[in-house]
């Protein structure tokens, strides 16, 4: 059997309902006006396999990083939160990364989903 060196990402989804407007987009955007999201978040964890256990990290791990997140964001008014003050997708997916904390993991991806159609996905820039 060929052992072909693998890269593994593991991921979890969230989702928390929240409403938010554009502060910043023109007169008349539908944007401009306050209105609710199903927001779905996805984290995408990559590194090595733990030898004995078989896993990267626990997902309960991801659990206990996301709920104080999820507390902050949870049925609020986005803009309210400090540091979202305009909550687009790509300011939200930033704000959550930059806070995410799961000991002995990488954070590879984060994606936000306003919509069924629209999200968003940070990562590390290369380098
Ligand atoms: N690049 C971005 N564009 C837009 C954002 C954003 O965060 N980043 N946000 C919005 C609004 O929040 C809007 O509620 C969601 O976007 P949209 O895909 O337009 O939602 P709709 O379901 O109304 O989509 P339709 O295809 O127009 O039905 C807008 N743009
Ligand atoms: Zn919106």
């Amino acid at each position: 059997m060929k052992k072909i060196p693998l890269i593994t990402e593991i991921s979890k989804e969230y989702t928390f309902e929240a409403a938010h407007h554009l502060p910043h987009v023109e007169k008349g955007h539908k944007c401009s006006r306050v209105h609710g999201h199903s927001y779905r978040i996805e984290i995408t964890l990559q590194g090595p396999i733990h030898p004995q256990l078989g896993w990267l990290v626990d997902f309960a791990e991801l659990n206990a990083a996301w709920e104080p997140l999820n507390e902050q964001l949870d049925h609020r008014l986005l803009n309210d939160v400090p540091g979202l003050e305009n909550p687009t997708s790509e300011l939200l997916a930033a704000w959550i990364y930059e806070r995410l904390d799961i000991p002995g993991a990488r954070v590879s991806r984060l994606k936000v989903a306003e919509t069924c159609m629209s999200s968003c996905t940070v990562f590390p820039a290369p380098g």
